[in-house]
């Protein structure tokens, strides 16, 4: 399912928060948007998945308008897991209540077998959860509501390296299993690194820059994908790890 988000504008009051923000997405291609704080970018995931609308240009799917209330066709996937979820609710209850009872146990447990969970936690409450268990709940829940397009906004950070790695690896394996297209958001080239083919960044509102080759060194052309690289490439910041890590799973 291709996206298209085309010549997309957002204010807020009269402050311009997106501007002309233009780009494409393929069927099975999984693209990073990585920006520092504060440049735009969940403010573009919500559009993307209809919870705004924009001021001006438009969100597109295979074509045709992205209208929300067709049926949520693009999920999104964002940080605080523990939020994203009903506290009281069991990991049964947030999986089934999700597709509306549509699905059957089998169904339930074979995805929390995929995201490396298993029946044992159906009857658990988010709270006996750590961050990463949880979050995988949360990539469970939108993988059973099949959506054409996953977002995700953030959704590694705040989390153990370790834990970033190994829900790296998952999404890398899902993506392969489910063939699904994926938008992953982040403030860390490392993450973006790992799983994207290519990466756009935001500076200010605005896509000013696009990485699709990751030979060494990386070209660029704005000084924000720069201070992102600089952040990100610090051989002391515990992220390199991941990098290394990951380096591998690009030949997998
Ligand atoms: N509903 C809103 N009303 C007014 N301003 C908003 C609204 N939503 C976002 N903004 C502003 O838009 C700008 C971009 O915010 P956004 O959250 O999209 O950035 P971000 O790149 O995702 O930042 P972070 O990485 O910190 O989450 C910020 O200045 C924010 O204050």
């Amino acid at each position: 399912m291709k996206i298209e988000c085309k010549q997309v504008s957002k204010q807020f009051d009269q402050k311009h928060v997106l501007q002309n923000c233009h780009f494409s997405v393929k069927t099975g291609e999984i693209v990073g948007i990585m920006g520092e704080s504060g440049t735009g970018k969940s403010t573009l995931a919500r559009l993307l998945v209809g919870l705004e609308t924009p001021s001006s240009g438009e969100i597109l799917l295979d074509g045709q308008p992205y209208r929300r209330k067709d049926g949520a066709r693009i999920l999104l996937v964002f940080q605080d897991a523990l939020h994203a979820v009903n506290p009281l609710f069991t990991v049964g209850d947030i999986l089934t209540e999700a597709t509306k009872d549509s699905v059957s146990t089998e169904e339930v447990v074979t995805i929390l077998k995929e995201v490396g969970l298993d029946e044992s936690y159906l009857p658990k409450t988010p709270r006996q959860l750590s961050g990463g268990q949880l979050q995988r709940i949360c990539i469970a829940r939108a993988l059973l509501l099949k959506p054409d397009v996953i977002i995700f906004d953030e959704a590694l950070s705040g989390l153990d390296p370790l834990i970033q790695g190994q829900l790296l690896r998952l999404l890398h394996q899902l993506k392969i299993q489910h063939q699904q297209t994926y938008i992953f958001i982040s403030h860390d080239f490392n993450l973006c690194y790992a799983l994207c083919h290519r990466i756009l960044v935001m500076f200010d509102g605005q896509i000013v820059d696009e990485i699709t080759n990751f030979s060494d060194p990386i070209e660029v052309s704005h000084p924000a994908t720069q201070n992102l690289l600089t952040k990100s490439q610090n051989p002391k910041h515990p992220k390199c790890r991941i990098r290394k890590m990951m380096a591998t799973i690009q030949n997998d």
